[in-house]
């Protein structure tokens, strides 16, 4: 379980978020600017609050008034950006087997194979990035974080490089890693079916403010 509560700011945009996240799938969405991605990166260790704390279970990963923040690579959670980000040099196995390999191995809880399964990858392995279509590379991003065995998968607009067509595939692969993984998610996106589709629970950010969706 996360919990959070957030004060950012940074010209004269302010954001302010109090949350607890829980089991499944929790959906953030927003208009453009709200502060999504934002928080999102607070959340990933990738920004610094200027207030607040950030707590999983007992564990305090941020507390801005003793001066503690927990490095994004010691939070232990997986990112998938809009456009997955693969490393274009490596293959699709390489790029799934990144986090994997980076990891003490009784922290490993899915393998390669596996993973490559649920999301129909296993033809895709030998294959570089510059290969693959926009959907294939989602999939194989949404792979390579999973295969971090992360207690957290943060996703920012995931699907928002692809076409409606692509969205519609790659969805029930989002729904298929909630059911088979039970990999808490948070997922962002300006895009309300989505949320509507996969999440739990739904929040909506407004002007830097999180809120319970109506
Ligand atoms: N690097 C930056 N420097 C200064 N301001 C920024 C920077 N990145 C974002 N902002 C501003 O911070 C606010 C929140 O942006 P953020 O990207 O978090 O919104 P968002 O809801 O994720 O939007 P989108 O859906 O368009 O990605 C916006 O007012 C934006 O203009």
């Amino acid at each position: 379980m996360l919990n959070f509560d957030l004060g950012y700011a940074r010209g004269d945009f302010r954001l302010s978020a109090n949350a607890t996240i829980g089991s499944g799938v929790t959906g953030i969405c927003g208009p453009s600017g709200s502060g999504k991605s934002t928080l999102l990166l607070l959340i990933a260790g990738l920004l610094s609050p200027s207030s607040g704390t950030i707590k999983a279970g007992d564990e305090v990963l941020v507390d801005m008034e003793q001066r503690k923040i927990v490095p994004a690579w010691e939070r232990h959670f997986g990112l998938v950006f809009q456009d997955g980000q693969l490393f274009p040099h490596l293959t699709v196995r390489s790029n799934l087997l990144y986090g994997f390999e980076r990891i003490a191995s009784h922290m490993r809880r899915l393998d390669l194979q596996a993973v490559a399964e649920l999301l129909e990858i296993t033809h895709l392995l030998d294959r570089r990035p510059a290969l693959l279509s926009g959907g294939e590379r989602q999939r194989v991003a949404l792979g390579r974080a999973l295969l971090y065995s992360p207690r957290l998968l943060l996703l920012d607009e995931p699907l928002s490089s692809l076409d409606e067509r692509l969205k519609q595939q790659i969805l029930p692969f989002l729904k298929r890693i909630k059911e088979e993984t039970h990999v808490p998610m948070l997922y962002v996106t300006h895009a309300r079916a989505e949320v509507e589709y996969l999440a739990d629970q739904v929040m909506t950010m407004d002007r830097g403010n999180l809120q319970p969706a109506p």
